[in-house]
């Protein structure tokens, strides 16, 4: 199987975990994509009842809607059952890099107010330290490349986030800064530093704010409980 082939096969395991009556929350990306096509099947097929989403991104708003499931605001529900997203990394440990998608902030958003988090990755995302994959962070537009230059002179190696020849937009109209960092030692101390630098609204770094992880497998699907 391919890493598509692996990332469908976690999507549509995940929809198992939902059940009727459930607020859920829709992550971003494209294994969360074939949740959401399974799940809009599954709503269409009666299957699952009565759910609502609340979603992570403009994106997945609008696959969800096409499909036929109940979108609403997150400031309209009062809690969400079950989100379910990607990652980009998950260590041992069980921390994580998102915001691969650009959708960092609305998706730490979503999980914090949720009752429990699952994440659905290919088993190529599990690795043993954070930090081969780049870390996204969010910044406002105003000042965005002083905070640029900041993180250079730190030695994080940051590069802009491209949408061709513009910088990448996300849906709160903001920037996104990559950070080639190679091997994250202390992702606690690194994500205090950079959320406490002016500018940077959010960073990819997602620290205990998953339950479960379903990992695609040339074996089948697996389920890690992380807590
Ligand atoms: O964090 C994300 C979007 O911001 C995605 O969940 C992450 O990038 C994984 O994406 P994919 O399933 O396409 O590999």
């Amino acid at each position: 199987m391919d890493q598509n082939a692996l990332k469908e096969q976690t999507g549509k395991e995940s929809v198992k975990y939902i059940k009727s009556g459930m607020i859920v929350g829709l992550g971003t990306g494209s294994t969360v994509k074939y949740m959401v096509d399974e799940l809009g099947k599954q709503v269409q097929e009666g299957k699952i009842k009565d759910i609502i989403g609340v979603t992570t991104s403009s994106r997945t708003a609008k696959q969800a809607t096409d499909l036929g499931i109940t979108i609403k605001d997150i400031d309209d529900v009062d809690h969400i059952d079950l989100t379910i997203d990607g990652a980009d990394e998950i260590s041992d440990d069980f921390q994580g890099i998102k915001g691969g998608g650009g959708a960092l902030l609305w998706e730490k958003i979503v999980a914090n107010a949720s009752n429990k988090v699952m994440w659905i990755v290919d088993e190529s995302k599990l690795v043993h330290k954070l930090g081969a994959f780049p870390l996204p962070v969010e910044v406002i537009p105003f000042g965005a490349q002083h905070v640029f230059n900041r993180l250079e002179k730190k030695g994080y190696k940051p590069t802009w986030r491209m949408d061709g020849d513009q910088k990448y937009r996300t849906d709160e109209n903001n920037y996104i800064i990559d950070l080639h960092l190679g091997e994250i030692d202390d992702p606690k101390s690194l994500a205090d530093e950079l959320i406490h630098m002016v500018g940077i609204v959010e960073t990819g770094l997602f620290l205990n704010r998953v339950n479960d992880v379903i990992v695609g497998t040339q074996n089948g699907p697996k389920v890690l409980h992380a807590r």
